[in-house]
């Protein structure tokens, strides 16, 4: 199942600076949409929002009809860094996922199942009792992917996951995330301050302004872009 989010006049302070102001944005059910902007501009604090980590300063947030003012379950996120538990094996760090959503204790075997595929999917299939130690940083991102994909979340926010990774690792692990999505119709919303990252994995594009975070401008990019607004994106993304 995918389920619509909706962010309707949503403002945020930290003290008395104000970082998000004035935030109106729905994201359709199964939609993938990307969340750009120049650094500082709220990004990440926006999807902390979302996510029920953070409570808006001002304004409301909805995911499904629901408000949400804690982590909902059906609700996954994946960071730039993988956060993966050292001492634990690759397997159950993807478990953990399903621990949290209680499908590894009301069905064991299916939750086993789950594991295996997704580990096979990621290309990690002869891993699963390695230490997130033994991998490379990329195999440990692909980790993070699997445990935040394992309860075939309603909604995946992902908040840089591909920066810390070179070009190679950052393409393949892109079209894990696409193939995967897609296939379970998980609305997704992606922060990034590359473009590329948004092109390869959304259809639509929203820019923050920055300093407050305003929504500046709300692309359709499915079918591409052309090189004024590419041009026009690409100045604001480097706007400090
Ligand atoms: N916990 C916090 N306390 C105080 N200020 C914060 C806190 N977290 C973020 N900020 C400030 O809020 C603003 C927005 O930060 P945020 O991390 O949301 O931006 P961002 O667009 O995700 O940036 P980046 O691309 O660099 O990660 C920044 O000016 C940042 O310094």
């Amino acid at each position: 199942m995918s389920l619509p989010v909706t962010i309707a006049g949503l403002s945020h302070r930290y003290g008395r600076r104000l970082v998000l102001d004035g935030i109106d944005l729905t994201v359709a059910a199964g939609e993938r949409v990307a969340l750009l902007g120049a650094s500082g501009a709220g990004k990440s604090t926006l999807l902390q929002i979302v996510a029920g980590l953070a409570k808006p300063s001002d304004g409301v947030v909805t995911i499904g009809g629901r408000r949400v003012d804690a982590p909902l379950p059906g609700v996954t996120m994946m960071l730039q860094r993988p956060a993966l538990l050292p001492w634990a094996t690759v397997r159950q760090n993807v478990e953990l996922g399903l621990r949290f959503s209680g499908l590894a204790r009301r069905d064991p075997d299916l939750a086993r199942m789950r594991v295996n595929t997704l580990l096979a999917q990621i290309g990690l299939g002869d891993r699963g009792d390695a230490r997130p130690t033994e991998l490379s940083g990329g195999q440990q991102q692909r980790v993070a992917l699997a445990r935040a994909l394992a309860p075939k979340p309603d909604v995946l926010l992902l908040d840089e996951p591909f920066s810390a990774l070179d070009m190679g690792t950052r393409a393949a692990l892109r079209a894990d995330v696409l193939r995967l999505a897609t296939d379970a119709g998980t609305t997704l919303i992606l922060v990034s301050h590359d473009l590329a990252d948004a092109e390869a994995l959304c259809t639509r594009a929203v820019l923050l302004s920055g300093h407050p975070g305003r929504v500046a401008e709300d692309l359709a990019i499915e079918n591409g872009i052309d090189e004024a607004t590419r041009g026009r994106v690409a100045a604001r993304l480097d706007a400090a």
